[in-house]
């Protein structure tokens, strides 16, 4: 069990739209992603990168092919199971998505809130942790507006990764970033992968990223076309 790997997809097809305006998106996409590895998806817009990533991440139905998630199959996967999968899943946005209202710890807590049943102090307590850990120890109790992009970025990590998931699925989380904020976004997404045995698959057009991934994977009109193995 230990060497399944969290994700294996075999012969992946997906179509959008119905009758004339059907348009397949992916073409037999078959990769597999070992634990602990961080893997970056690239490929030009609109080449299928958020549709592999919403496949995986139990966010769409899988239509055609198999998909392993922790060596349980998608396809035809009932919902209840599908929710118990995504629960062991943590998600980052290009858009940070943080509750304008709340406060950095506030948003962090919402990252349990798919695990029913956390006491509130222990919520808060790992959603401060998480916070120091990204280097906002002195930032729980702001609003998103009183934070640079950056950090509301970081707050985003937090949020991800405070329930601890096994896999951790980042859509262009530094598009909306500078040079700096960027790469020390992607250490951190990587530092805590390492640090927890998270597996990464971070999509990105972003060429600052590549040099810090293990393996890059990239698609072109819905194929996979590339897969170089780094480091
Ligand atoms: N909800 C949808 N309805 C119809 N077509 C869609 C939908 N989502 C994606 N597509 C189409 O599927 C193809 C793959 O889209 P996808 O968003 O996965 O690409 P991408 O590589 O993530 O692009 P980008 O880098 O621009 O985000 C594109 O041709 C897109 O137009």
């Amino acid at each position: 069990m230990r060497d399944t790997p969290i994700i294996a997809t075999t012969g992946l097809n997906h179509w959008f739209g119905s009758g004339d305006a059907r348009k397949q998106a992916l073409f037999d996409v078959t990769l597999t992603l070992q634990r602990g590895s961080f893997t970056v998806l690239m490929g030009p817009s609109g080449s299928g990168k958020t549709t592999v990533l919403t496949l995986v991440g139990c966010l769409r139905a899988v239509q055609d092919g198999s998909v392993l998630l922790m060596g349980q199959e998608l396809n035809g996967a009932a919902e209840d199971r599908l929710i118990a999968l995504r629960r062991r899943l943590g998600f980052i946005f290009q858009a940070h998505n943080l509750h304008e209202s709340l406060t950095a710890a506030q948003n962090v807590i919402m990252g349990l809130q798919v695990h029913p049943g956390v006491p509130e102090t222990m919520a808060e307590q790992a959603a401060i942790h998480a916070l120091g850990l990204v280097g906002l120890a002195d930032r729980t109790r702001y609003l998103p507006a009183n934070l640079s992009g950056g950090q509301k970025q970081r707050v985003a990590v937090a949020r991800a990764l405070v329930g601890n998931p096994a896999l951790v699925l980042a859509d262009e989380p530094t598009a909306a970033l500078d040079k700096d904020s960027a790469a020390d976004v992607v250490d951190l997404i990587k530092r805590m992968g390492r640090a927890r045995g998270t597996t990464t698959l971070l999509v990105t057009h972003d060429p600052r990223i590549l040099d810090r991934a293990d393996r890059i994977l990239t698609l072109e009109d819905g194929r996979i076309v590339k897969i170089e193995e780094r480091g």
